[in-house]
């Protein structure tokens, strides 16, 4: 990654649709909220469709195939019925991650070093329908290592951990642990994203860190925007992005 590219901002919507299931009305709709945060500076969206439909619903990401005017990251789980899915839709981004139905949110990275073949095949079915394929990975160079042996061109980095470290000594060593991960991965040739968690008060670090191509933050953005509506959190976080990488000795 070029040091002097913008890290972009992926943000996720999951969370609106959340809102509008806990009715099951039709609103809010998370198509607005994608439209809107395109408005605001979103250099793309991102959306999980998991396997109980606990928020988004496969109309949702048709409809936003259909509309979105930057990019779609569409986070879905390995198996066959989500894969056909993704096909479907050809989205110019597919992040595979890890999928628990019993888990509140997503627990941990995409285990590619104890699958390599199986993780490989989704890779190539993907790339072939036309999508980017990312793999939502913890910053451990085993599967960092993996990810590049099976082909795919960019990871994602768990920060899960990062952000619910309780003490300033664990947040420095997720950190540095995240740090490595992406020399790691830069080394690999992989274009490195990263995303969970993040939020206006822990994303600096991350924005800062050279090698990185991209954050996907929604929770975050979801919850501040209860109080200054959807287009202004948007703005803050693109802006609080851009502010940390000016602060960059190298910038
Ligand atoms: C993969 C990831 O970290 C996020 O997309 C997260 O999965 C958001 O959705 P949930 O909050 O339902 O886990
Ligand atoms: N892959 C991370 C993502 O899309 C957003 O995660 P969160 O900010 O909702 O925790």
């Amino acid at each position: 990654m070029n040091p002097t590219q913008r890290v972009l901002l992926g943000v996720n919507i999951d969370h609106v649709a959340t809102l509008r299931q806990a009715r099951g009305t039709r609103y809010p709709d998370p198509v607005k909220a994608a439209l809107d945060a395109e408005e605001a500076g979103a250099d793309g969206i991102t959306l999980h469709l998991r396997e109980d439909r606990r928020h988004i619903q496969e109309r949702d990401v048709e409809v936003m195939r259909q509309v979105l005017q930057t990019r779609m990251n569409l986070e879905l789980a390995v198996t066959d019925e989500m894969l056909a899915f993704a096909e479907r839709i050809a989205p110019e981004h597919v992040c595979l991650v890890p999928e628990r139905r019993e888990e509140v949110t997503t627990e941990g990275g995409l285990d590619v070093a104890g699958q390599e073949e199986r993780i490989r095949a989704a890779v190539e079915r993907l790339a072939k329908a036309g999508s980017e394929v990312s793999l939502f990975i913890d910053a451990d160079p085993a599967q960092i290592e993996a990810a590049a042996r099976v082909g795919a061109p960019v990871i994602e980095l768990h920060t899960g951990a990062y952000a619910e470290a309780e003490t300033e000594v664990e947040q420095l060593a997720e950190l540095a642990r995240i740090r490595a991960g992406v020399e790691l991965a830069v080394k690999r040739g992989l274009v490195v994203n990263a995303g969970h968690g993040l939020h206006y008060h822990n994303v600096d670090p991350l924005a800062a860190m050279p090698g990185i191509n991209e954050l996907n933050i929604g929770h975050a953005i979801v919850a501040h925007a209860v109080f200054v509506g959807f287009k202004q959190a948007v703005r803050e976080m693109r802006e609080l992005i851009a502010q940390a990488q000016r602060a960059q000795p190298s910038h």
